[in-house]
């Protein structure tokens, strides 16, 4: 066993709590092995002026859309993917995707993020650039029906479910996966019903969109008489260890619903209000016992993939909607950003204590706008930015130090993914 000792700084514990201390981490086995006053350790990564909080994790992505980002803005959901992002996605490459990820990979260990779920395509590429980075994943093949006939639909499906199979554990266990329809509108009734109970076969998790606009509900109440997330449940979609992404429009019988499943919420609210798509109703699914976790949404929709502006933009935009000052408070957006996206993702992370994983985050705390530290919480949820992270640490391994990115080449991956999106769009003219 080989030992890291993260020295000098203040530890976020679980009870939100912030004392002076030493995290002592095995960086063989990835364990937290002590926290406080620990022994010392093989090697020391200086803390000293730091907090060290859990890594983020990034419960929502679609990480190769860093090609996009910037490249069709300011419309609403429906128009944007029909318009811009589907036809310019159907010329994406294999290449393209992996030059995509690995951007986001650098943005996502520049701002302190150790973990992130991911639907998308080409996803054996994205799993090869996630084993290379050091961070840990869910991944999952994105299923959309749209545009496309049976046989192709259930290609899609089948692809899906291959990956997931084959991937789960994949990079040491790092990676693990999920079966992804892309959300209740885009993919077939009669296929989900043949496809959702061979993804519990197979014991992987569900992550699909659900319930992000008016436009994507009414049609399945008026259709259906009944509520989105009562359809899926009636297609066996809403169960423990599955996460849905926005639930921004859902009521009071639908989040009972999530609540009694235990099925996790992933909230994103850059991408919900830059898409006008409206504001989830947080409070609400916090005070009935779901687990909310947060994510940024592709790069395309955000703009960028710091969980710390998510964090300032949940806690901002829940008082807003609420008109209430206490809503959404610093201490919730820091859990949706760490334990509960762990347990949205199944992860044993999102908190600094023995026996966990050590995804850990060392945010640079001597900063004019980090000053003074009154509440360190507060400083994390309204003041803190990605670039204030200064080490990121993923399963025990240091995957950036003092900024520098160790397990990707950042200058090389930059001008890559520039070159890549730069064709792609060119293609799609
Ligand atoms: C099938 S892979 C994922 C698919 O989802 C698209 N997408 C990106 N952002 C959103 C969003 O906010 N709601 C729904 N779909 C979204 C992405 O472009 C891919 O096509
Ligand atoms: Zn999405």
């Amino acid at each position: 066993m080989t030992t890291l000792r993260i020295a000098g700084g203040r530890v976020l514990h679980p009870d939100f709590s912030v004392r002076e201390g030493d995290v002592l981490v095995d960086d063989e086995s990835g364990e937290i092995l002590a926290v406080g006053d620990v022994a010392d350790g093989d090697a020391t990564l200086d803390a000293h002026g730091c907090l060290v909080m859990p890594g983020l994790v990034n419960a929502h992505c679609h990480a190769a859309m860093t090609l996009l980002r910037g490249y069709a803005d300011d419309k609403p959901l429906e128009s944007w993917l029909r318009e811009d992002v589907w036809p310019v996605e159907a010329e994406l490459t294999d290449t393209d995707i992996r030059a995509g990820t690995e951007l986001a990979l650098v943005e996502l260990v520049k701002a302190g993020t150790t973990a992130f779920a991911d639907m998308y395509f080409s996803m054996p590429e994205v799993a090869e650039a996630v084993a290379e980075s050091g961070l840990r994943a869910r991944l999952g093949h994105g299923v959309v029906g749209v545009g496309k006939d049976e046989e192709a639909a259930r290609a899609d499906h089948e692809e899906s479910l291959d990956f997931a199979r084959e991937y789960d554990g994949y990079a040491d266990g790092r990676v693990r996966t999920i079966y992804t329809p892309h959300s209740l509108t885009t993919v077939d009734e009669s296929l989900l019903r043949e496809y959702v109970p061979k993804a519990r076969e197979a014991g992987v998790p569900l992550h699909y969109h659900a319930n992000e606009t008016r436009d994507e509900v009414d049609p399945i109440v008026e259709e259906r008489d009944e509520r989105p997330l009562e359809y899926a449940d009636d297609l066996g979609m809403v169960e423990e260890d599955d996460f849905v992404a926005h639930g921004v429009h859902s009521d009071a019988r639908e989040v009972e619903l999530l609540a009694e499943r235990g099925t996790a919420v992933v909230h994103c609210p850059a991408s919900n209000m830059k898409l006008a798509s409206g504001a989830a109703p947080i409070p609400s699914y916090r005070e009935a016992g779901v687990t909310v976790a947060l994510g940024t949404d592709g790069a395309a929709s955000n703009n960028d993939l710091d969980l710390f502006d998510e964090m300032r933009d949940a806690a901002m935009l829940g008082k807003h909607a609420a008109g209430d000052a206490s809503a959404v408070p610093a201490e919730a957006v820091v859990e949706m950003a760490t334990a509960g996206g762990a347990d949205a993702l199944g992860l044993d992370a999102g908190r600094i204590e023995a026996g966990r994983r050590a995804d850990l985050a060392v945010v640079d705390f001597e900063a004019a706008h980090l000053t003074p530290t009154h509440d360190a919480v507060s400083n994390l949820a309204y003041a803190t930015r990605g670039s204030d992270v200064r080490h990121t640490i993923c399963d025990g391994e240091v995957v950036m130090c003092d900024r520098e990115v160790l397990t990707l080449d950042e200058d090389a991956v930059r001008e890559r993914a520039a070159e890549h999106a730069a064709d792609l769009v060119a293609r799609a003219e």
